[in-house]
């Protein structure tokens, strides 16, 4: 499906997705970027604690259980969170590119409601790289990794160095990831040239 926004779509030009040599091998668990991250890590209790894995070329896959703390509507996934689930599965592409990069846009189709403790099969894949912007589109599946789209997005990522976080984050936060020696080796996996 190509995206119903002109601003996503990779434009004339636009660098084929380059999946870098260092990239995690298809079927690797990728982990989490960031153990508060409220996407992927297991340090937020009401947290996604989405798990993705790389794929193929510049792609990954995630799956997400909707919990009770995830509810909109009664029984049924917030939007936001299923908003989120996607961001965060886009974002995993990181990952494979070796970029850090942050969601400038995100554009979001709703095309089924998603009912508490349904298992969302996501996926994700780069469309295209202009200088620092990255193109990309995801899906969310009911029933499995083929089942009917529940939901989907295309996303405009604008890479970033570490020095973003730093200057942006709150001090108390980022002095601890900086005194963490996981989380440094973390966010260097992301980057080629550190
Ligand atoms: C050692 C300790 C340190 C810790 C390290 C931790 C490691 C962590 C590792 C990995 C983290 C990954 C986390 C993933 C989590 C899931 C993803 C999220 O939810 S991310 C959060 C939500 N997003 C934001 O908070 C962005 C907020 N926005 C910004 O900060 C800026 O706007 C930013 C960086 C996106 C761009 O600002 P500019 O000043 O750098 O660059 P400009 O010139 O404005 O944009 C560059 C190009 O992109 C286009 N652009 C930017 N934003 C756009 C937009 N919204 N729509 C269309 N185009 C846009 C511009 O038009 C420009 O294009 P032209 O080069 O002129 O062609």
């Amino acid at each position: 499906m190509s995206p119903r926004n002109e601003t996503l779509r990779p434009p004339e030009g636009a660098a084929a997705p380059r999946r870098h040599p260092d990239a995690p091998a298809p079927g690797e668990l990728l982990g989490s970027h960031y153990d508060e991250c409220f996407g992927c890590g297991g340090g937020q209790d009401h947290g996604l604690h989405l798990a993705a894995r790389a794929g193929e070329g510049v792609s990954v896959t995630a799956e997400f259980t909707v919990k009770k703390a995830h509810q909109g509507a009664p029984g049924l996934a917030h939007g936001g969170v299923l908003a989120t689930a996607l961001d965060e599965t886009l974002g995993a592409l990181s990952w494979l590119l070796r970029t850090i990069a942050v969601t400038g846009r995100l554009e979001t189709d709703f095309l089924r409601p998603v009912p508490v403790d349904t298992k969302l099969y996501l996926d994700a894949h780069v469309t295209g790289v202009d200088g620092r912007k990255i193109y990309s589109t995801a899906t969310g599946r009911l029933g499995g990794p083929d089942g009917d789209i529940a939901v989907r997005a295309d996303a405009l990522f604008i890479e970033v160095k570490v020095d973003h976080f730093i200057a942006h984050g709150r001090d108390t936060e980022i002095k601890a990831a900086m005194a963490d020696p996981d989380q440094v080796r973390r966010a260097r996996a992301f980057e080629v040239n550190p």
